[in-house]
């Protein structure tokens, strides 16, 4: 046993691929040791720094050209199923970043309430008022409407290359469980979800609706990794060997891909972790983590049509798409939040950043 650990210790040490990491590996994996199978106890290793992922190339790489062959659609739909009656900008700012950053089409379902509201923000949106709270409905009726609200979303699913749960979503008990059909209904589908604020408070208490789904993406902030750290791998955050412990984190939920925000970005899908370094904004103003999850969604949904469209001559490292989607929506939102920053200082707000995404993606990318 301890042969085994202090294997699986160097396992989490560092991603290094020397002959003799690869032979260890090779007799933790033959121990049927792994990397989770006890990490709480074993985070004395020495931390070793991730490896900064090339954003720029893979932005180069993923963005799709402005073809005039392609249609309306093709450059991506996105929906985000948040908004309600305390949060309406997170979905707002989740959906435009999407729009600004080259997706065709952006939905929101949100409750009924906060669809006027959003609207108002901007015309650009698709804005379906179809969930409901507990506060606006009988008891008696709780099974009728939460049917309807899952069936009126699944009617759009296919549509869509990837859902955003959660920004300003909420907790209410009743919304949050029409919430998790939703969520079962687009991995049946085959959808690519990104999680983040209440969704990311209703997958941690709930963990099966994501554990081994491949295309699910959770962008934790500080307070929301902590609750997944202390619920998934029952013990508290470890700077000490943050790498590792993001590493287990997702191998303990099957290998979904995990963005920890945080002043580097790390990234992770259970195999490989990449860090986002590049210099954003000191300005910490609430609504950043929304930009990016929307930002994540399109890239993703690029970078997944990007793969399919190489037929195997792929150029960029690492290869999978929900890993490539979070360094690219990490990078982007950092270089607009330092644009934004440079013009607008100490009152720089989250519209403002919104407002760079496009000329941010153009130094890197020009459209033509
Ligand atoms: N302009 C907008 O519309 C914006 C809206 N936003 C939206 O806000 C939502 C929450 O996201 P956030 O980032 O504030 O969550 P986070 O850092 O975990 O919490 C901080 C502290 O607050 C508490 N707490 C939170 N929600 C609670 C609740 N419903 N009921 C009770 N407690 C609650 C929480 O307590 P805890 O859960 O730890 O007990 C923690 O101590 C989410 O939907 C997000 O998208 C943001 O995107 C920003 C821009
Ligand atoms: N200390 C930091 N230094 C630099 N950038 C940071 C820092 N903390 C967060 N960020 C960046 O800000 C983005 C949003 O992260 P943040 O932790 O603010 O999310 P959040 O709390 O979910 O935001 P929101 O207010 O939208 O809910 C991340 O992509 C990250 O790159
Ligand atoms: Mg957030």
């Amino acid at each position: 046993m301890s042969q085994l650990t202090s294997l699986s210790s160097a396992r989490n040490c560092t991603l290094s691929s020397s002959a003799v990491l690869r032979r260890q590996h090779f007799l933790i994996r033959s121990l049927g040791g792994g990397v989770h199978s006890n990490f709480c106890t074993q985070n004395r290793m020495q931390e070793t720094k991730p490896l900064e992922a090339d954003a720029e190339n893979i932005l180069r790489a993923i963005t799709p050209t402005l073809d005039p062959t392609r249609h309306k659609g093709q450059a991506g739909k996105i929906a985000v199923i948040g908004g309600c009656r305390e949060y309406t900008g997170a979905p707002y700012f989740a959906a435009i970043s999407a729009l600004k950053i080259g997706a065709d089409l952006s939905h929101v379902f949100c409750t009924k309430d906060a669809a006027p509201v959003i609207k108002s923000y901007s015309p650009e949106l698709i804005v379906h008022p179809i969930l409901e709270e507990s506060y606006s409905i009988g008891d008696g009726d709780k099974k009728y409407i939460s049917g309807k609200v899952v069936a009126e979303v699944d009617k759009w699913m296919e549509r869509f290359d990837c859902l955003v749960v959660g920004p300003g979503l909420g907790r209410d008990p009743f919304l949050l469980d029409c919430v998790s059909e939703i969520i079962k209904q687009a991995r049946q589908s085959n959808v690519p979800i990104v999680l983040d604020g209440d969704g990311l408070f209703l997958v941690t208490n709930s963990i099966d609706l994501v554990s081994g789904y491949p295309l699910a993406v959770l962008t934790p902030n500080v307070n929301e990794y902590k609750r997944l750290v202390q619920k998934v791998l029952n013990c508290e955050v470890n700077d000490q060997d943050a790498q590792g412990q993001l590493l287990s984190l997702s191998r303990r939920i099957g290998g979904v891909t995990i963005l920890r925000k945080g002043k580097s970005d790390l990234i992770t899908d259970g195999e490989i972790v990449k860090s986002v370094s590049i210099y954003g904004s000191p300005r910490r103003c609430g609504g950043q983590g929304d930009i990016l999850s929307g930002s994540v969604a399109v890239f993703l949904s690029w970078a997944r049509q990007y793969i399919l469209a190489a037929e195997g001559n792929v150029t960029i490292r690492p290869t999978n798409p929900t890993v490539l989607g979070c360094i690219a929506g990490s990078a982007l939102l950092r270089k607009a939040a330092s644009l934004a920053f440079e013009n607008r200082k100490r009152s720089t707000l989250t519209g403002d950043i919104i407002e760079y995404l496009g000329r941010s993606l153009e130094d890197i990318c020009p459209a033509y």
